[in-house]
């Protein structure tokens, strides 16, 4: 069983485990291999999962948790770190709880670990899919949408609270008025595109980073090949006796922010756990360190002249 210790998170007692399972495929429908492959995931160690009302993994998720549990992978729930996501269509202050019902009953929990608002964007109320129209992009009315995510969390059935794909500018928004301070940014985070100034940032306010596509989202509609075809990563990784996607994973671990990776095959699920027990030398980090930024491809789909956001720099305020 792999030892993925966790990292403190929120203001209590509560740890995310550094490795975590991702969940999203598109086009986003739940499958057996979804299932099993969580179920796997577990059963190698994997203790975070990350799932989403959009990605129509919550029932999968609840599924394999309960197959878990009945296997004896795992004592109880608690042992878990479960994760979900508030979609667009929902992020206004009276659909907010509806939406974590909902979720809640998707997985057959009592309570998530984390709840987070997916993006720091609104899409008028109705159903909850992909592709929408960009008529239906509006902004998000953070006062009162966090007020929403506060009440979720007063209420017992997250424990924990935060924010996905927000720039530091936002946060420090989000941060005017909220009573409850989010305990996770859950972002894009790999060697292309390291969030330097947004881990920064989210230090200072004990924010917890979490890293989605840490491989670049390979082969997914977001995402890209260009990180795993990295050529200063792909020596280091020859050099070292590793695969990219590890020297990718461990890289990111050595960052101090938690990870999750996706993969719905046995051998890179595997692959994708063995970085605990080696590290990167100062002058391999270096080398990553000085790669070549640029921002990964995921917000153009909230890009539009009739949304809130008018280009990529508006959606990220202009940070990298
Ligand atoms: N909050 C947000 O807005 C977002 C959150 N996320 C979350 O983060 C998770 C991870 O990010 P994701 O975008 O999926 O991207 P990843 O960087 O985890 O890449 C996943 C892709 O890489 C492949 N892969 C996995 N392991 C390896 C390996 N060792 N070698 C080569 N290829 C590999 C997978 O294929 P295969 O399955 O065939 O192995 C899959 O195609 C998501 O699943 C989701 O839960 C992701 C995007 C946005
Ligand atoms: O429009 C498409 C979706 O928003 C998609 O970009 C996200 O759901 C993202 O891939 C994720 O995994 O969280």
């Amino acid at each position: 069983m792999a030892d993925i210790a966790g990292k403190p998170v929120g203001s209590g007692h509560a740890r995310i485990p550094l490795l975590g399972f991702g969940t999203a495929v598109f086009p986003f429908t739940a499958s057996e291999t979804m299932k099993e492959s969580i179920l796997h995931a577990i059963k190698l160690g994997y203790r975070h999962i990350d799932a989403a009302a959009i990605y129509n993994s919550e029932p999968p998720v609840g599924e394999a948790i309960a197959e878990a549990l009945g296997l004896g992978l795992i004592k109880s729930r608690a042992e878990l770190f479960i994760t979900s996501k508030l979609w667009c269509t929902d992020a206004h202050p009276d659909l907010v709880l509806p939406a974590l019902r909902r979720t809640l009953k998707n997985l057959g929990l009592e309570y998530l670990d984390l709840y987070l608002i997916h993006f720091p964007v609104s899409l008028k109320p109705g159903s909850c899919e992909v592709p929408f129209e960009e008529k239906d992009l509006l902004p998000l009315d953070f006062k009162s949408v966090w007020e929403a995510m506060e009440e979720c969390q007063s209420l017992g059935l997250s424990k924990l609270i935060g924010v996905s794909n927000f720039s530091c500018k936002k946060l420090q928004d989000l941060l005017v008025t909220a009573k409850i301070s989010p305990a996770v940014n859950q972002v894009e985070m790999n060697p292309l595109w390291q969030q330097k100034k947004l881990r920064e940032f989210c230090n200072g306010k004990g924010i917890h980073v979490t890293a989605y596509s840490p491989l670049g989202g390979r082969g997914t509609l977001w995402g890209t090949n260009r990180v795993l075809d990295c050529k200063v990563l792909q020596e280091i990784a020859q050099a070292k006796g590793k695969t990219v996607a590890q020297i990718c994973l461990r890289w990111a671990l050595e960052q101090d922010v938690s990870i999750l990776v996706k993969s719905f095959n046995k051998e890179r699920i595997e692959e994708n756990l063995e970085i605990l027990d080696w590290k990167l030398s100062p002058e391999e980090s270096q080398k990553i360190d000085d790669i070549e930024q640029q921002r990964g491809f995921l917000a153009p789909m909230f890009v539009s002249e009739h949304g809130p956001y008018k280009s990529l720099e508006d959606f990220w305020d202009g940070e990298l």
